[in-house]
């Protein structure tokens, strides 16, 4: 464990970036897996022939060129600054730089129940026309962590046991959790993936908090 928590406690950083560093850095950063991100789909679904495939590649290996001649040599992780301004830009649910992340923003209402609408594309296909479960898993995965870290107790994912009731459609979805209750470091938590046609997923979470730094920021919502 000695190992992880090195990992853990290396990629928690106060960058000290001021807000409008932070802003610049978003404006610039965002729009770029945005592009990726529309790749994707693509990918799966292009017509385009021989030579319009050649052509695309070969302006993507000049795009991959330009990106990869400066880059860090390690994860994001996560950064903060002395406003407990916490980026998670590469996380693979909601990272504002990780072309993956399905979810722009996470919602926080009073009450502690936390909910996300979003959009499943093509490439989170799993049987022919719906969701892969592993997507839905990773994305219940966030929404119920958030709502242990909104309700006081942030953690690691100790358990989370889904049970899928119907195949969950691409496209639009909602997905929401709350914190039930809390015993000592462990977080119980329950949630739901719904469609058009009602609850497709529900999955029960325990977030236990672990003897390493975690972001605990409880009043904002989560925007990419
Ligand atoms: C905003 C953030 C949202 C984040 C959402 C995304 C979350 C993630 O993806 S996290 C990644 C996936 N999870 C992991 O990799 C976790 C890997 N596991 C670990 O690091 C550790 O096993 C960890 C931290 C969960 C628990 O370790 P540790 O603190 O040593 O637990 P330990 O002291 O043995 O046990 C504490 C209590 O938890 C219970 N417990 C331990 N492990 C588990 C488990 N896996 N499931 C349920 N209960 C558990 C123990 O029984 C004990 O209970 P009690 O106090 O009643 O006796």
């Amino acid at each position: 464990m000695t190992d992880a928590l090195d990992a853990v406690a290396r990629l928690f950083v106060n960058d000290g970036l001021s807000e409008d560093e932070i802003a610049r850095q978003a404006a610039l950063y965002g729009p770029l897996a945005d592009d990726v991100r529309a790749l994707i789909p693509l990918a799966v679904q292009t017509r385009a022939g021989d030579d319009d495939v050649r052509q695309a590649r070969e302006h993507l290996a000049a795009a991959m060129e330009l990106l990869g001649r400066t880059k860090e040599d390690h994860p994001f992780g996560t950064r903060f600054n002395d406003n407990g301004n916490f980026r998670v830009w590469g996380n693979a649910v909601m990272g504002l730089r990780n072309a993956i992340a399905p979810l722009h923003r996470i919602n926080h209402d009073p009450d502690g129940r936390v909910w996300a609408d979003f959009h499943l594309h093509v490439g989170f296909e799993g049987p022919a026309g719906h969701t892969h479960g592993g997507v839905s898993a990773l994305v219940l995965d966030q929404l119920l962590g958030d709502a242990a870290r909104v309700g006081g107790s942030p953690g690691m994912t100790g358990t989370l046991t889904l049970r899928y009731r119907k195949p969950t459609p691409l496209g639009d979805l909602h997905g929401e959790a709350k914190l039930d209750r809390t015993e000592g470091r462990k977080a119980f938590v329950t949630g739901h993936i719904s469609g058009p046609h009602g609850i497709c997923v529900e999955a029960e979470g325990i977030f236990i908090k672990p003897h390493w730094p975690v972001e605990d920021g409880r009043d904002r919502n989560q925007t990419r």
